[in-house]
Order: structure tokens, then sequence, then C-alpha cells
């Protein structure tokens, strides 16, 4: 179905309940992560990466983000351990950004808010065959959370924004070979985990959520690379994309779990 939701002020957050009944669901995400109410889990063991051979395909612009595509491939990028019982392979990651620094991203850690949050979104192919049934299945996905701060320029971010102009409108689409998410990655990978959703329609509570506690630095330019991007199509009146993003909604009662003591 064609999207009738968005990031508006008639198709927004705050409407989605009604297309999507699930969004006042009991493990919806973003959340804010309260510090001080998360526990240590020591039982969780290290997070591995495994992004080596790794075969992007495409970037894409789909009218609520820009997302890079990787192929479905055996032997594709994955992750494993951590909270995870199995191995996620790496499908798509993309991102989401406010119209200014202060703000842009979903999950806030005590109440503050990063200019941008990164979303690498893996699927669960030892247990489900496809995507689209793991993304229906509670443990059908992993997604890595990356908060974007401004400061330096990001070197290995700068080929992702230089590209953004080929895919400003709504549909568009352009080659993007090689590209190797660990550099997106920030250096120290002590996380926090929990069950949650996608944080788009259709808001499966599919999702085990690896929210990274250290944020990349990412130039003030590189920013507005990401705010040139339209919601809309080549012939509709200019809409910027920005803003594209869910606001934090109630634990009730989960439990968000530390790497790091
Ligand atoms: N912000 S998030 O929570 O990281 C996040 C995700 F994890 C996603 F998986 C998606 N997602 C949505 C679809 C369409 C599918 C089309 C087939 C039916 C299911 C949805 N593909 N991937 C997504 F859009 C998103 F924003
Ligand atoms: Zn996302």
């Amino acid at each position: 179905a064609s999207h009738c939701w968005g990031y508006g002020e008639d198709d927004g957050p705050s409407s989605w309940h009604k297309g999507y009944p699930i969004a006042q669901g009991n493990r919806q995400s973003p959340v804010n992560i309260i510090t001080a109410e998360t526990m240590y889990d020591s039982s969780l063991s290290p997070l591995i990466v495994s992004y080596e051979n790794y075969s992007s395909i495409s970037i894409s612009n789909n009218g609520c983000s820009v997302a890079v595509e990787y192929a479905d491939a055996e032997q594709g990028p994955v992750i494993e351990g951590g909270p995870l019982g199995d191995a996620y392979r790496l499908k798509q990651f993309h991102f989401h950004w406010g119209h200014k620094d202060c703000q842009g991203s979903e999950h806030t850690v005590d109440g503050r808010t990063y200019a941008s949050e990164l979303h690498l979104v893996h699927w669960n192919a030892s247990k489900y065959q496809t995507f689209r049934e793991a993304v229906a299945a509670p443990d059908g996905l992993a997604v890595l959370g990356v908060f974007l701060e401004t400061g330096k320029e990001h070197q290995g971010l700068t080929k992702i924004t230089d590209a953004l102009s080929m895919v400003k409108f709504k549909g568009s689409t352009a080659d993007l070979k090689d590209f190797n998410p660990k550099c997106l990655l920030p250096r120290n990978l002590n996380y926090w985990t929990y069950p949650g959703s996608l944080t788009t329609p259709p808001l499966h509570e599919s999702v085990t959520w690896i929210v990274f506690e250290e944020p990349i630095e990412v130039s003030k330019r590189q920013m507005e690379q990401f705010r040139m991007l339209l919601f809309s199509e080549e012939k509709e009146d200019e809409k910027f994309m920005e803003n594209n993003f869910r606001p934090p909604q109630p634990l009730n009662g989960r439990k968000v779990c530390a790497s790091y003591n």
C-alpha cells in the first residue's frame, strides 16, 4: 500500500495508530533511555559485528528516509552475540534527523536528543526464510542504533552524504557499491538493549534494539546535506525531508539492559 503516513501535522506519529493500532502496543520504539534505571546484564556477551564481506547495492530515497540496501547473500554482513541468540543479516541502513542539530534522534538518553540516529537493520536469517517473514516475528529483527552529534567531519560518511544529491526526490535510487558500514560504528561498542518495534509503520514489535552509548561525530555541513533531501516526488511541490523521527514511547515495564557496568 502506498504510504498514507508521514511526519507532518495530519499524517505524523500521533495519528499512526489509526492505520496501525499496534502503535499503542506495549513494546513500541523508540524509548527514552533513563541511564539510572538501566540494568547491567553480565550475561550479555560482546556484540560480534562481521561486516567484512559487505556488498552494498544502492542508496534510495523512499519518501520517509534515505536507505542503503545490501545484497541478500548467505555470506553477507552479520551480527551475533550480545542479546542475540542467532546471526542476523544486514538488510539496509537508514537515518532519522531534525530540522536543526539539537533534535533528530529517535531514542533519547536521559531526555537528551541527538542531531540524528543511524539504524542498521538486520534480520534473523538463521530462523526465517525472508525479511518479509522476519519483520513480523518477535525475534525477527535486530537494529543497531548509532547517535550522530555535530563536530568534526566523518570521513567514512562522506561517501553517503556526497551521494545524497543523486537521491533528492522520493522514489529515486542510485548505485552505491562496496560501502562498508563498519566505519559508521563508534569506537566504543558499549550498548543498551531492549525489546521493541519498528519506529515507522507497520510498527511491528519484532525488533531487538541495540543502541550504542557513544555517538559518532559528523560535521554541520554533512547534516545540512541530509536536509536537502525531499519527502516529495519530482513533480510535487518541494517538502524538505527533516524531523523524520518518532518521539519516545512508553516503556510499559520493559527493562533496558546495559552491556557494561
Ligand atoms: N526505524 S527502524 O525501526 O529501524 C525500521 C526498520 F527496522 C525497518 F525494518 C523498516 N522497514 C520497513 C520496511 C518495509 C516492509 C515492507 C514489507 C512489510 C513490512 C515492512 N522495510 N524495512 C523501516 F522502515 C524502519 F524505519
Ligand atoms: Zn529507523
